[in-house]
Formats: structure tokens, sequence, C-alpha cells
């Protein structure tokens, strides 16, 4: 009754469908046993953003056309401490993927432990071909309507999709310009202005301390091991750079032109090589197979190649029910979601009724807010930690995460699926502040 509520009240929105119905059958045990959040009408609430800004943006192209995009920020729940989420810029952006990423962010966030509210935005705007300078203007363009909308204590954006160093460093110099003040309302900033060491790294690493932290929990190691990656991008390269560190094999990186294989791993040189293609030339994947030798196979994904573990890096739903049963064939152990849902729901049944031990976005690759919310205390303290300070709170936060997962769906299901425990772990903390503040 619910679900078929929120479909009606939400037409045509199938990741947001996606996205609710996964968490709605985690917690409905919980809510249905608890006087207080069926009176609280806690799903109702929930489900439904606090506040969705729609505006345009206008800029100027290097030929001097003028274009016009549309962007968005969904701010979707305040309840334990200011929106917190990133900027998505990408062709495809529309309402129904930012109001899935900003539901998702909610109880990501929640499970950090930190005081971080869920929000998501971002535009339509290709970044794709544009040069630095219409980069520029694009960003310029975006800030002076977003800035009215954000600051430290109200939302944080930060990046995402097609939003890295370059972009944010744009927004941020707009968003000072116009308001004539330094305060920490970006996280992902330049270490030269208020940026936190390890933060580009964060996703990445804390998504394979995620993995550590699973494997550890049953006597296993990764020493020796390999995996498939997806993407190619911040959350990617930092993930083979933590998983090759560990000692496991990353035999694929791709982007949407295709992947490559790597049989003896993506590491030192080849490594580096990939992080300047992608991070500071932009250019495609088969750079890396032409340089290096390697399989490139274009128009395709990795799940085919056989490896221990699989960390879809890339974008929403890439891991369908075919990827799913050719990797329980090849008898994948564990997959991790780097990106954010990047399985379908028919994926996820085959994964876990295949024996596939699998780790979902919002706590597995919730090392990246994290260390978001980190530069927001340095940024308030006004203070820089070392390396090692936020290294080792990343690990701490990546290892709380998994213990609230084990124990809330050990409590509640009697069970460990890594899915059910993030999603109570991170309503509980939400729906008791909401609970606690009354009918507002
Ligand atoms: N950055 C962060 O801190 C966090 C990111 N995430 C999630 O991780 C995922 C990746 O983000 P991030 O690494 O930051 O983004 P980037 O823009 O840095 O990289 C994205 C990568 O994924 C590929 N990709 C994007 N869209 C598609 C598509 N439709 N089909 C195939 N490949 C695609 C890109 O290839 P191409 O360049 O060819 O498009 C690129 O290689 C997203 O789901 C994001 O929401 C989650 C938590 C934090
Ligand atoms: O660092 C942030 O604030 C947001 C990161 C993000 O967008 C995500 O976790 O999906």
């Amino acid at each position: 009754m619910f679900y078929a509520r929120l479909i009606r009240r939400n037409p045509a929105e199938p990741n947001f469908h996606q996205a609710v119905h996964e968490v709605v059958e985690s917690v409905m045990p919980l809510v249905y046993d608890s006087k207080k959040y069926r009176d609280a009408s806690i799903l109702e609430r929930m489900t439904e953003p606090d506040r969705i800004i729609t505006f345009r943006v206008t800029w100027m192209d290097d030929a001097g056309n003028v274009r016009a995009n549309r962007a968005w920020r969904v701010q979707f729940n305040n309840s334990i401490g200011p929106y917190k989420g990133g900027l998505r810029f990408h062709k495809d952006v529309d309402l129904d993927t930012l109001k899935f990423l900003g539901f998702e962010q909610t109880f990501k966030n929640s499970l950090t432990g930190l005081p971080m509210g869920g929000a998501k935005g971002g535009s339509n705007f290709n970044p794709k071909g544009k040069t630095d300078a219409e980069v520029m203007r694009f960003c310029h363009a975006m800030m002076t309507e977003l800035q009215r909308h954000i600051g430290e204590d109200t939302d944080v954006p930060a990046g995402d999709i097609g939003v890295g160093g370059r972009e944010l460093g744009y927004l941020f110099g707009q968003y000072k310009r116009l308001n004539n003040r330094f305060a920490g309302v970006l996280t992902g900033k330049g270490l030269s202005f208020g940026g936190s060491v390890g933060r580009k790294e964060a996703t990445g690493h804390g998504a394979v301390y995620f993995l550590r932290e699973i494997l550890q929990h049953r006597g296993e190691g990764l020493e020796g091991k390999s995996a498939i990656i997806s993407g190619s991008g911040n959350v990617a390269l930092y993930a083979i750079e933590k998983l090759e560190e560990l000692g496991c094999k990353a035999l694929t990186a791709s982007d949407s032109s295709g992947f490559i294989f790597d049989p003896d791993g993506i590491s030192g040189e080849k490594l580096e090589f990939l992080k300047d293609l992608k991070e500071v030339r932009r250019g495609r994947i088969h750079e890396y197979a032409d340089k290096f030798g390697c399989e490139f196979h274009p128009g395709k994904r990795p799940w085919a190649v056989k490896a221990d573990y699989a960390l879809p890096c890339a974008t929403q739903n890439e891991v369908d029910e075919a990827d799913a049963k050719v990797m329980v064939a090849n008898g994948l152990h564990v997959l991790i979601e780097g990106a954010n849902m990047p399985t379908t729901a028919d994926g996820v049944t085959t994964l876990q009724q295949g024996g596939v031990i699998f780790g979902p976005a919002k706590a597995a690759n919730a090392g990246g807010v994290a260390v978001s919310g980190l530069e927001q205390s340095q940024n308030a303290l006004r203070i820089a930690w070392s390396h090692e300070v936020v290294d080792t709170r990343l690990k701490g936060i990546m290892a709380g995460i998994h213990q609230k997962c084990l124990r809330h769906s050990l409590e509640v299901h009697g069970t460990i699926d890594y899915i059910k425990g993030a999603n109570i772990a991170g309503f509980v903390k939400v729906a008791d502040a909401m609970v606690a503040y009354g009918a507002i």
C-alpha cells in the first residue's frame, strides 16, 4: 500500500522508486512494531524531500552562443545536521536521479555518525568536450543562483560525477566573490583553500576499508586476491590504489566507451598513467590499452571477467540481473558498491541468492562524505589535520559502519545482511530525531 501510494505521488521516477523500495523493505518490520514510528507517519515524511530548488543556468560557450541548462538542489532531510551531498554534472541528470541520490544520502550520512543531513544536486550540463573556460563560466553561473540556498550551517554541497577539483574550485571562487566571505560552504576544495587532505581519495579508500572489514569479520584477507572495477573516475581510481596497496590485483577499469582488462594488475606506473589520463588529460580509457598492450573491450562492462571481488564504481544500475548471473557462475565472493545504487533490484536478488556477499553503497561508499564531514570540522575550527589523523578517522568510521550494519541486521532480521543492516541503522537515527521534533 505504502509503495503503491509512493509511485502514484512520484510518477515516472523509477530510480527514486527503486531506492525507496529497498529501504522500506528493510525497515518495514521495525516500523510495523513501533507505535512511535507509525503515529509519526515516519515513512511518508522520510520519502518526501524537505525542499526542491529548480533553476536555470545561463552561460556563454567559447563561440559566443548563449546556452541554458537546468539545475536542481534536492534538500532531502536535515533532521540530524545541515544538508550535505554532492553535485552531479551529466547529460542524463534529472529530478528522478537527484531524488534517489538525496534519499540515499540521508541514510548514508546518518551511518557515518557525523551530524549531516541528506541532499543532492546537479545539472544536465554535459562537461564532455567542453573547454576549461566553458566549464568555468558554467560553474560561475550555477553558483550565482545556488549561493542563495547554501551555507556552512544550512547546506554544504560537494562533488559527484562530473564535478571534481576543477569544478569545486570554480564554484567556491564564485561563492567567495559574491558573498565576500571565506567559509566552509563546499567540501572537496583544493588543499590551498580549505580542502582536507584525503578527501579526494576517501570514497575509494573507504570502500576498500569496508571490504576489508567484511573479510576480517570472516577471518579472511585481501592479500593475493583479485578484483574487477568499473569506472576510472574519482571513486574507481582510489579504490584501485587501495586494493593494490593491500595486495589485491585490480584487473579492470572502464569509462562510458568500454573497459580495459589488465591481467597483471593496474599498479605502479600504470596506475599513475591512468590517473594522469583521467584527472589531468581527460582522455579515453582505450589509451591505457594502447600504451600497455592489454585488452580493450569497446561498449562492454567488465562483469564477465573472473575475480574474487567486484567494485562497481561508475554509475547507477550498471550491474543487472544478467551480469549478476555471470558473476555468480564465476564464483564471485564479495560485491562492494563504490557507486550509488550501481546494482539493479533483480541484480541484488540474484547475487544474494547466489551466495555473493553484498556491500551496499550507503555503507560502502560513505567514506567520501565522512571525510567531507571532517573537512567541515576543520574549516569550522580553522585548522588542517595531517594525513595520518584523517586516514585513522576514516578507518574508524568505516569500521563503525560495518559494526552498525551487523548489529541492526541481526537485531531486526536475525541474519547478517549488510543491505538490511545499513538501511535500518541509517533509518533509526534520522527517524528518532524526527519523532523528537514532533509533527513538523
Ligand atoms: N566522488 C565521490 O566522493 C563519491 C561518488 N559516489 C558515486 O560514485 C560514482 C562515481 O562517481 P565519481 O567517481 O565521483 O565520478 P567521476 O565523474 O569522477 O567518474 C565517473 C566514472 O564513471 C563513468 N560513467 C559515468 N556515467 C556512466 C555511464 N552512464 N555509463 C558508463 N560509465 C559511466 C565515467 O566515464 P565517462 O567519463 O566516459 O562518462 C567515469 O569513468 C557515482 O555513482 C557517484 O554518485 C559515491 C560517493 C562519493
Ligand atoms: O562529500 C559529500 O558531501 C557528498 C558525497 C556524495 O555525493 C555521496 O556520498 O554520494
